[in-house]
């Protein structure tokens, strides 16, 4: 499975322990955060994972900063992305069984690097139900 990741300041070090947390699961990850606490602006970042989960290059993304909302609000302006802010294991797993989320958005400053690993975890590994959830997320894309 393969994965894009970006962060900006508020959470290299999160962005550290899931790639290592991943890779030793055999994930191939691109890392497109910065590596260092430095301000940054999390577009810069966002817009690339985006795009490649957009364009059907990775099959998901994991993406984090301080709320989460900032990377969630950048992503989904993108056709093909449903990015869902994830606070615990219980909605990361209901962002894939109901909303088929392809991106996972991790609140850096409102969780801890277990929770997040566990988010992480959990979203990977569940399966959207379809259903009337697909019917739904069909209703998503603007029409105009
Ligand atoms: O949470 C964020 C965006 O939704 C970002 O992590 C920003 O860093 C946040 O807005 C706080 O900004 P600051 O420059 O770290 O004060």
């Amino acid at each position: 499975m393969t994965i894009a990741i970006g962060n900006d300041h508020a959470g290299p070090e999160y962005k550290q322990a899931i790639m290592q947390h991943l890779e030793s699961k055999g994930y191939t990850i691109t890392n497109y955060g910065t590596d260092t606490s430095e301000s940054a602006d999390y577009p810069d970042f966002v817009h690339p994972v985006a795009k490649y989960v957009n364009d059907g290059n990775v099959d998901f993304g994991i993406l984090i900063c301080g709320t989460a909302n900032g990377v969630a609000m950048t992503a989904n302006k993108y056709q093909n992305v449903r990015a869902g802010v994830c606070w615990m294991g219980e909605i990361a797993e209901l962002a894939r069984q109901h909303n088929d989320a392809n991106i996972i958005c991790i609140p850096a400053r409102y969780t801890s690097i277990p929770q997040a690993i566990k988010m992480v975890d959990v979203f990977l590994n569940t399966e959207f139900e379809g259903g009337r959830h697909k019917r739904r997320i069909d209703k998503i894309p603007l029409s105009c």
